[in-house]
């Protein structure tokens, strides 16, 4: 039987897949997070997501069969990607991008398994409510923005900042369920 492997380090990942009800370990992988000059978010998130099942699934080679999920999620807020804030100053400056206006959530998944290898990417559209200072610090205080991309998590306080939404909640959390559950059935993985 094929033994199915996450490879993040996510806890979110880890509760979303869980909510699939497959078998999974988890394998987190430390893959170099640095796009690549004239590389477009969407590119890199998708190489991010590959990379890290694919260097969890060489990590694997030799053992019984192995399908591998890697994921990553980026924010794109005027056609710049945020990822988890680096301190407090480098926060503010993120949440003042998104506060009052929309921004993008980019999450790739790939699977991994007997040498192919297959991406989904979604694209989700989130409208912020304009943020007060007070907003930005207290939240920054509840210790949940350090380490999400675009230095804030939905599925938390954050979630009474967003005003709309267009596309998966899922995917902005850190997996989208639907297309993670149609990768594994394309490949013949059932739980
Ligand atoms: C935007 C957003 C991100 N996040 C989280 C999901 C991811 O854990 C994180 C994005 O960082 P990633 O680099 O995609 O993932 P990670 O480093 O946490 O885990 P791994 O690479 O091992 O899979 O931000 C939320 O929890 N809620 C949100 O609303």
């Amino acid at each position: 039987m094929t033994q199915l492997i996450l490879a993040s380090a996510s806890p979110r990942r880890q509760e979303l897949l869980g909510l699939l009800g497959y078998p999974f370990t988890v394998q987190p992988m430390d893959i170099e997070e640095i796009p690549r000059p004239e590389e477009t978010p969407a590119d890199y998130v998708q190489r991010l997501a590959r990379e890290k099942a694919q260097a969890c699934a060489n990590a694997n080679k030799g053992d019984q069969p192995v399908a591998v999920l890697g994921s990553d999620t980026v924010v794109v807020c005027e056609g710049e990607i945020l990822e988890k804030p680096l301190d407090f100053e480098h926060y503010v400056q993120m949440m003042q991008k998104l506060s009052g206006t929309y921004h993008e959530v980019l999450t790739a998944v790939n699977l991994t398994v007997n040498g192919a290898s297959e991406t989904a990417l979604v694209t989700t559209r989130v409208w912020f409510r304009t943020l007060s200072d007070e907003d930005i610090l207290r939240y920054w205080q509840t210790g949940e923005p350090k380490d999400k991309a675009g230095g804030y998590g939905i599925q938390g306080p954050a979630g009474a900042f967003v005003r709309h939404l267009e596309g998966s909640f899922f995917a902005v959390m850190g997996l989208p369920l639907f297309e993670t559950e149609q990768l594994l059935r394309n490949h013949g993985i059932y739980p």
